[in-house]
């Protein structure tokens, strides 16, 4: 694997036009962010915080207002990257799975005799391959999710890009796509995940936070949760930023508290479990 930068965001600052006019203030300031190929970047923050915006001036969908700079090694050609939305209705045109995957190669100029492979491959890379010419309106939120995410993979998008995929899914359907999302991440596919659901992170994540247009930490998820070994109680980067620890996270500490410091900090139950069995063997 190459590691090459893919992507990096040089003090980017953006004001929209209408905010300049009104001479209101920016809403991304000074954005340091390099995203290297094959990572994972899980991007947290409140609402109103500029994670969708951030993803979209990475995907080169705004540009206008945007200072500072944007270099897109290795992805090559300037046009915007796709981004995989909230409602699963948002990005399909097609009645089927089949149908939305080829009529978007279509619409990007593929040639006809590259667009069957390309549509097979990427719905049998999300699972999909036994359903693709199911009427859409019969699929699950979740599975729309990953016609949507089999349109970005057969458009041969560099990075993924997913703004709360699952938000809009119940938990079986969200960790369906999440697996299936990190399987694709596993095989090399860069990805960029926008949630505000803490359960949906790995330890080893790296983690942006952001607050008022700012990245506030930039670090691995489990150190969101790391509280000073010693002196007075301070709390975590976590805590300080406004996050409510998971229960799993809470067991943690106690469990550091009485001498049991596990290998990473757990942000859901399985992981906790996971993380004491490391630290029994
Ligand atoms: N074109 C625009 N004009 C004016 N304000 C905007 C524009 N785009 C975004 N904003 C404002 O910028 C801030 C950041 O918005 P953004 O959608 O990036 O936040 P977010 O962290 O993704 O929020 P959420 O979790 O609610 O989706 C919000 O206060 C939003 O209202």
């Amino acid at each position: 694997m190459t590691h090459h930068a893919q992507l990096e965001l040089k003090h980017i600052s953006y004001a929209p036009i209408s905010l300049i006019s009104e001479s209101g203030g920016d809403i991304l300031t000074d954005i340091q962010m390099t995203v290297r190929h094959g990572e994972w970047i899980s991007i947290l923050g409140m609402n109103g915080s500029g994670k969708s915006t951030l993803l979209k001036v990475a995907a080169g969908l705004i540009r206008q207002g945007v200072r500072g700079s944007l270099h897109r090694a290795g992805i090559g050609r300037d046009k915007p990257i796709p981004i995989v939305m909230q409602h699963p209705d948002a990005g399909l045109i097609g009645s089927t799975p089949w149908e939305d995957v080829v009529t978007l190669l279509e619409r990007q100029g593929v040639p006809a005799e590259g667009i069957v492979p390309l549509a097979e491959q990427s719905l049998k890379n999300v699972g999909l391959i036994n359903r693709m010419h199911q009427p859409l309106e019969t699929l699950s939120g979740g599975q729309k999710q990953l016609v949507a995410i089999a349109g970005c993979l057969a458009a041969e998008a560099p990075i993924l890009l997913l703004d709360e995929v699952t938000a809009m899914l119940d938990p079986g359907m969200t960790s369906i796509v999440c697996s299936h999302v990190r399987r694709l991440n596993q095989q090399g596919t860069t990805v960029l995940w926008i949630t505000q659901r803490l359960e949906e992170l790995m330890p080893s994540d790296r983690t942006l936070v952001m607050s008022e247009g700012r990245i506030v930490f930039d670090d691995s998820a489990g150190e969101l949760f790391r509280r000073a070994s010693s002196g007075e109680a301070l709390g975590s980067p976590g805590e300080l930023l406004g996050f409510e620890a998971p229960y799993a996270v809470k067991v943690a500490w106690e469990l550091g508290a009485q001498g049991i410091e596990l290998p990473y900090i757990p942000l859901t139950v399985n992981q906790l479990a996971e993380a004491v069995s490391w630290y029994e063997r």
